[in-house]
């Protein structure tokens, strides 16, 4: 090897992404139960996928908007918004639900931006993940989070990214208000919930 030219060397190190072969397996990674004997693009979105494809709930505005009252005299308006419902689809099926529609189980892991509960969504009997990050008010990372769900989104139909059954947005009311540098009361705290594919029990 010391002797080979820098460029040998460097064509040695070039990757590609892995190729399906005949039963489509790609290295290692066996398709998923729900697509039996599904043909695989490079970027491993399963041809013919039963995933469909999701879009975000829509936001109060003034959850993304700092500059929109939240003092205690506008709170009953955003208490409006509390009960936020989402769209999920699981199985072919389209439901409509608010985080009344769970049952918590458990905790089952913690990332950078939030947890992770094992829950089980009662109208379909199906156990989810549920992955909650807490909303800021802070425009830039606010756009960042949106972006990032965007992609999540957009991802449904790669068969190795785990499956995105819906997301909703909830404001719960604190009872002790975080006060803000701009002497604003923010009586509420936002989340984001997302269901996902349980990938393992536990
Ligand atoms: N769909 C799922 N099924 C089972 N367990 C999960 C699922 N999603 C997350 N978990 C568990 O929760 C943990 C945290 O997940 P999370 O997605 O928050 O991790 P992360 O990608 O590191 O987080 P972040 O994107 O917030 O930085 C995981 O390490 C895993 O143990």
């Amino acid at each position: 090897m010391a002797d080979q030219p820098n460029q040998v060397r460097r064509s040695m190190l070039k990757m590609d992404f892995p190729v399906p072969n005949s039963n489509n397996s790609i290295g290692g990674f066996r398709p998923l139960p729900s697509q039996p004997g599904a043909t695989i693009d490079k970027l491993g979105a399963a041809a013919g996928s039963n995933r469909p494809k999701m879009s975000l709930p829509t936001v109060p505005k003034s959850a993304i908007d700092p500059t929109i009252d939240r003092t205690r005299d506008s709170r009953f308006k955003i208490c409006q918004s509390m009960n936020s419902s989402g769209k999920l689809q699981i199985d072919g099926k389209t439901y409509d639900f608010t985080s009344d529609d769970l049952q918590d189980i458990g905790e089952i892991g913690r990332g950078g931006f939030g947890t992770v509960n094992k829950m089980v969504h009662r109208k379909s009997n199906t156990v989810v993940a549920v992955k909650r990050i807490r909303s800021t008010v802070d425009e830039k990372e606010q756009k960042q989070l949106l972006m990032d769900l965007d992609v999540v989104m957009k991802s449904n139909e790669c068969r190795y990214i785990v499956q995105f059954y819906g997301a909703l947005f909830k404001e719960v009311v604190t009872s002790q208000p975080p006060l803000y540098s701009n002497g604003t009361v923010v009586p509420l705290t936002s989340y984001w919930v997302m269901l996902s594919c349980l990938f393992c029990t536990f």
